[in-house]
């Protein structure tokens, strides 16, 4: 039987699963290793997590490979899909990885340090593992393309725009699948204009219009935008121009930037939603207004680049799960035809607006973008 294989490397997960191959591939297996580090856990769909012990993300890998030794039985691994959250410049649209790729995918690692050495660490344990079946790279960035100037550039010396300095918005795996559901699902909505919010360890939004990305809370780096678990989101640069003054050093400011800022800088707690929200802790409830601030913010700026709104998403582990949170956001927005129905959104409905626009929560799918595009890759 001829199998493909996704792997989606994030900051502190690895997501996977194996899907028979087919135009619509079919699961056969997933899971993810979360919580890399110290102690990571690996659970497969359907099943309890358990630890797994240190773990970066070759160690995870090796975990889920073996995780994966019964359901492989019989399987011809034909395709390994991976996202790969920066394509930079160069990568709209999925892509072989070569060796002449991957130097170039390794040249974008200091725009996404977090994430960029663990995708590609996954495409070198996927070569070893698998040596006979291509390897297919799928970009967050790819779904951004084609924005208009004014959305991707910087008002910085114009050289810097052609190096690549530009806003180039990620998520876009996410946001790919939340489209095709619209398309299948809410045709007419599909054809307007939605905001989607991704919100997960990382977090986005995107503008949609007739399906496109018109524009995203996040730019050049996975930084910017929305405040996220460990990540700051929209700074000013002024502040990065205070801190280099007062002498720390680049390597300070990236893990300062990275990982001790968002969620987990603002509340010194934690940088996960749930921890926060059951917390009595007044700094705990001061990240969680930052975060719905933050948001609430960039929905109107989303909304006027759209010009209106006709929908909103919700999606990634806060976006699906935690209904106060959807709540905050949408309060007081009837003026932008948004109105929540309470039961519904404690219920985390599909549909949760009772409003003009339609409200929706949709969980999201990378895993299956990736495997569709290595089943064309194959067919091709
Ligand atoms: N029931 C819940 N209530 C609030 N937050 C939740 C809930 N379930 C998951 N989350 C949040 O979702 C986050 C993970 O989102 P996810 O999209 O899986 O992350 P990743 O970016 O790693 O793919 C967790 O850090 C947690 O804060
Ligand atoms: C780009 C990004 O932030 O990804 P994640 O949400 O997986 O950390
Ligand atoms: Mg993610």
């Amino acid at each position: 039987m001829s199998a493909v294989l996704t792997l989606n490397a994030g900051s502190s997960s690895l997501k996977f699963a194996l899907y028979r191959a087919a135009s619509e591939p079919e699961v056969l297996r997933s899971g993810q290793v979360e919580n890399i580090g110290p102690v990571a856990r690996l659970s497969l769909r359907g099943g309890a997590p358990r630890e797994i012990g240190p773990a970066d993300h070759v160690v995870a890998v090796r975990a889920i490979f073996t995780a994966l030794e019964g359901a492989l039985k019989g399987q011809q691994v034909e395709g390994v899909g991976h996202r790969i959250v920066h394509g930079g410049k160069a990568f709209g649209a999925p892509v072989e990885l070569t060796e002449e790729v991957l130097a170039q995918l390794e040249a974008l690692i200091p725009l996404a340090p977090l994430h960029q050495p663990n995708n590609l660490a996954a495409v070198r344990a996927a070569q070893a593992a698998f040596p006979d079946a291509r390897q297919i790279g799928c970009f967050d960035t790819a779904f951004h393309r084609g924005h208009p100037f004014v959305n991707d550039a910087f008002a910085l010396p114009r050289r810097f725009y052609d190096q690549g300095v530009r806003r180039y918005g990620f998520h876009g795996l996410s946001y790919d699948y939340i489209a095709g559901v619209l398309k299948r699902d809410w045709p007419e909505l599909a054809q307007g204009r939605v905001v989607i919010c991704h919100l997960g360890n990382g977090a986005s939004m995107c503008a949609v219009a007739q399906g496109r990305s018109r524009g995203s809370t996040m730019g050049f780096s996975a930084l910017d935008g929305l405040p996220m678990g460990t990540r700051c989101g929209q700074l000013d640069p002024g502040v990065l121009l205070y801190l280099m003054a007062q002498g720390m050093t680049h390597a300070q400011i990236e893990h300062m930037l990275y990982s001790e800022s968002g969620l987990m800088g603002l509340s010194q707690i934690s940088n996960d939603m749930r921890m926060l929200l059951q917390s009595e802790d007044p700094r705990a409830a001061e990240a969680i207004d930052y975060y719905v601030f933050r948001i609430r913010r960039e929905m109107g700026a989303m909304a006027a680049v759209l010009n209106g709104l006709d929908g909103v998403v919700f999606t990634g582990g806060i976006g699906e799960n935690a209904a106060p949170i959807r709540a905050r956001v949408v309060e007081g927005m009837d003026f932008l035809g948004l109105r929540l129905d309470a039961d519904a959104n404690a219920a985390s409905a599909v549909s949760v607006g009772a409003g003009a626009a339609k409200i929706l929560v949709i969980k999201t799918d990378e895993e299956r973008v990736i495997a569709r595009a290595v089943a064309a890759a194959l067919a091709a």
